[in-house]
């Protein structure tokens, strides 16, 4: 397979959770042109899970990939850039199937002893598909529910080659967070029979700053950021309605709920400010991810020792990941691949090195063989 051209068509066709039908269509395409003979596939919803049976297994491995992109406007001006408008592979999901890809292509070129599973999870961006996929798996596929499941994820910080992780909690709970605000609006020279809800959003969203510095414990860690705000419909009338739109990140389920009530009452505390009615909509929420303590630290004595790749031991980052909810039942362990990028996870301008597609998928099924 030449994974080049296969990570820059996937490139160009990004789409977001549960409409990922091109992409699909696309990873049946090159499945088809593998041999079949150790292969076994079945559809869930957008995605697909991949069994490739070893030739002799004591258990199977699971390996997930996330496949939707993000709704931004691509910005890199590279040639094989987004051909679908306002929408971008900005998180790195392209680069995480085509590692799969190129790790199948290993698997059936070269079998190991164990059967592997590799799974092609929609919605990881939202409103999340591992939760649903694995329900789907234990209930109507048993025998692709793997006994053990790794993932990686895209670090555009560290270089290419690189892989970190750590023993333990690596990603926060996180739960989306939508707030409407509506109110009476009317002609802007006449603000004294309204209620703007412009200047409330505006005073909510300075509220909800405090909550991490003023209600969560210092020696405890939280986010709440609202990355999108947005009010009212023209300069000269006073907004009848506002929205917020962000997201909340914390390292344990308690502190999620307390960051929660905290906005639950500073929204009441709006209402009767700002005489308007505000409504809460959390929207999705993940697991921590925890990685399995034991393979973890077989991984990294692993990578350690590879000669393909540098190994270094992260930290525990607010990033959210559904890959959670496999870790929530299953031992686990998902890392971070350098990849050597200018622009982060969800810019427009990200840009992978893809010199990784050469490195990642020979150094996975070296691990595999290992364990
Ligand atoms: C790895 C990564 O960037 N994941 C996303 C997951 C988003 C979950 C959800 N839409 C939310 O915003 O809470 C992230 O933003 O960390």
């Amino acid at each position: 397979m030449d994974l080049l051209k296969i990570r820059r068509k996937l490139h160009a066709i990004p789409e977001i959770g549960f409409k990922e039908w091109k992409t699909q269509a696309y990873l049946k395409e090159l499945l088809e042109t593998m041999p079949q003979e150790r292969l076994e596939i079945v559809e869930w919803r957008t995605g697909l899970a991949v069994k490739v049976h070893g030739t002799d297994s004591a258990k199977t491995i699971g390996w997930r990939t996330d496949i939707d992109g993000l709704p931004i406007t691509e910005e890199t001006g590279l040639p094989f850039q987004s051909e679908h408008p306002g929408f971008m592979h900005a998180c790195g999901h392209d680069i995480h199937m085509t590692v799969a890809l190129g790790l199948l292509t290993q698997l059936v070129q070269e079998p190991i002893a164990n059967d592997v599973v590799i799974l092609f999870q929609p919605a990881e961006e939202g409103p999340g598909g591992a939760l649903p996929f694995r329900e789907w798996l234990k209930h109507d596929q048993p025998a692709f529910l793997p006994d053990q499941i790794f993932a990686l994820h895209i670090a555009p910080e560290l270089p290419a080659g690189t892989v970190a992780t750590k023993p333990g909690l690596l990603f926060a709970n996180t739960s989306e967070l939508f707030i409407d605000l509506q109110g009476k609006g009317g002609h802007a020279a006449y603000p004294h029979l309204t209620e703007d809800m412009a200047v409330a959003a505006a005073s909510l969203l300075m509220q909800l700053q405090t909550i991490v510095s003023r209600n969560v414990n210092p020696m405890d860690s939280a986010v709440l950021t609202v990355g999108k705000l947005s009010a009212g419909t023209v300069q000269n009338i006073i907004a009848e309605h506002a929205r917020l739109e962000g997201t909340i990140r914390t390292l344990n389920l308690e502190s999620m709920l307390k960051v929660k009530k905290r906005v639950e009452a500073m929204c009441r505390a709006v209402e009767e400010a700002y005489n308007c009615r505000v409504s809460i909509d959390y929207g999705s929420s993940y697991l921590e991810v925890n990685n399995d303590e034991d393979l973890a630290e077989t991984f990294l004595q692993f990578a350690e020792s590879d000669e393909g790749v540098k190994a270094l031991r992260s930290e525990a980052a607010m990033t959210g990941e559904d890959f959670g909810y496999f870790t929530e039942q299953l031992p686990g362990l998902m890392f971070w691949a350098g990849v050597s990028s200018e622009y982060g996870l969800h810019h427009a301008k990200l840009n992978p090195d893809e010199a990784v597609l050469d490195i990642l998928p020979k150094f996975i099924h070296r691990f595999f063989k290992t364990i």
